[in-house]
């Protein structure tokens, strides 16, 4: 455990614009399907986290050329799976990046090779089974190598068929975007049917999935919610340059920023944006904050906040901030259907509610919700604590426990560069715009 701490001081204000690096989710696709594409993808605004650079060194290792070429990145693709050699077996090591365990699982059960997929303790806590279990119904060879249903996995890819397939989405939306993302590429004569059961969550990411496929030239159908017809022997094709959008789960601590105490313009996520938590900006508005969304932008400005009773399922990584800006809101804040919180990168509902408590707040918790009371609605005249928040080698954690640095109390965050997984300059950010 490390033990740096960074104290913010409070009351601050905010006042600026700015422009947030590129979104992991599309960072991580991108990287993979123009990997898998006919052709040489130029991606501009890729994320530089630790998340990408697990999926971009995995990438490297498979033999995929990859070129930082000023602020772009080349990614030459293999017009197919990977093809490794059949002589030693190749060993992955993929952080705690779900966008890349997830989908490198998918594709390299489908390439030729051996291949070891692990990553750091929390990953191997994080369950798979609902992945590996669809994989197997198409023919793959994966093996658990420690604990059933967990990674580290051993695959020997093998060539996997078109035809029915069915995947349980109730744990991860990542299961279902890992495995629509090979499908086009399989081979076979039918037209894969893919059948999602359980009650669905994460939606929106689903919706990037299928977003970015087609700009990478594949055909699919949706026939409902839970249907997808996709014709086999297709091929990824580079749409050339690929712009990645700005970081939504990113914006939301600015935008929650300027909702408490000023005024923000976020650029480079907007109505336009292929991200689900974009939408965040509609709970900041419902909770009291006024808020402009253009194509590509977004502007908040504080308002009185009220607290309110919120189904977050579609946004469960900006969820987390609006449990930390519920403590600047006048009574109760409840955030529902979250459950699978506790299935990243700690056990959030859990870290949440112990976290807020030291601070003052109100908590309750059950197994997919949270309400939180600010001190100030529990008794009048009481205000939040100064507190030392444990962030659980948590980034997002950091991030929204940084929005205490509004309060008198200021903040004390313990392990802040664990934000490197997907935002390394957030501290950076936060101090040049508040002040
Ligand atoms: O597909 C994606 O890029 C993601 C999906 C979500 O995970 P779940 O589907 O597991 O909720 C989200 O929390 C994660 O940060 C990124
Ligand atoms: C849940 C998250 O990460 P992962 O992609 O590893 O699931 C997250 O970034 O909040």
């Amino acid at each position: 455990m490390k033990h740096n701490a960074l104290t913010l001081s409070g009351p601050r204000v905010t006042e600026g614009c700015i422009r947030l690096p590129g979104s992991k989710s599309i960072s991580n696709r991108a990287l993979l399907l123009a990997a898998l594409a006919e052709g040489t993808t130029r991606i501009d605004n890729l994320l530089v986290s630790d998340d990408t650079h697990w999926m971009l060194s995995a990438l490297k290792q498979l033999g995929v050329s990859v070129q930082q070429v000023g602020q772009q990145y080349h990614v030459q693709g293999r017009a197919g799976f990977f093809a490794a050699s059949q002589l030693a077996q190749v060993s992955l090591f993929l952080g705690n990046a779900g966008t890349a365990m997830r989908p490198l699982c998918a594709a390299l059960a489908a390439s030729s090779g051996s291949f070891e997929l692990t990553g750091e303790p929390r990953m191997k806590e994080r369950p798979i089974g609902p992945l590996v279990d669809a994989l197997r119904e198409l023919g793959a060879d994966i093996r658990y190598l420690e604990e059933e249903g967990f990674p580290p996995l051993e695959i020997n890819g093998s060539t996997l068929l078109s035809g029915q397939v069915s995947i349980d989405g109730s744990l991860s939306s990542q299961y279902i975007s890992a495995l629509l993302m090979i499908l086009p590429l399989l081979e076979g004569q039918e037209n894969t049917r893919l059948e999602l059961t359980g009650d669905l969550v994460s939606l929106p990411y689903i919706d990037i999935t299928l977003a970015m496929m087609r700009e990478f030239g594949a055909q699919v159908e949706q026939l409902d919610e839970r249907t997808f017809l996709i014709p086999p022997g297709q091929r990824y094709v580079s749409p050339g340059d690929y712009l990645v959008e700005s970081d939504a789960s990113s914006a939301s601590y600015f935008l929650a920023a300027g909702a408490i105490a000023g005024q923000i313009r976020v650029e480079g996520v907007g109505s336009a944006s292929l991200q689900g938590d974009k939408a965040f900006a509609d709970v900041l508005a419902r909770m009291g904050a006024e808020v402009t969304i253009e194509p590509h932008a977004i502007e908040v400005q504080a308002g009185p906040l009220q607290g309110g009773d919120f189904d977050l399922n579609a946004i469960p990584d900006a969820a987390m901030t609006i449990a930390t800006l519920a403590l600047f809101a006048q009574g109760t804040t409840c955030i529902r259907n979250i459950g699978n919180w506790r299935i990243k990168e700690t056990d959030r509902l859990h870290a949440m509610a112990t976290e807020l408590r030291k601070v003052g707040a109100g908590v309750e918790e059950g197994e997919d919700w949270i309400c939180i009371t600010p001190p100030s609605s529990l008794q009048a005249a009481t205000s939040i604590q100064h507190a030392t928040i444990e962030t659980y080698n948590d980034h997002r954690m950091a991030m929204c426990f940084a929005l205490l640095a509004f309060d008198a109390a200021g903040v004390t965050i313990l392990d802040p560069q664990c934000c490197e997984k997907t935002y390394p300059a957030f501290f950076h950010d936060f101090n040049q715009l508040t002040s």
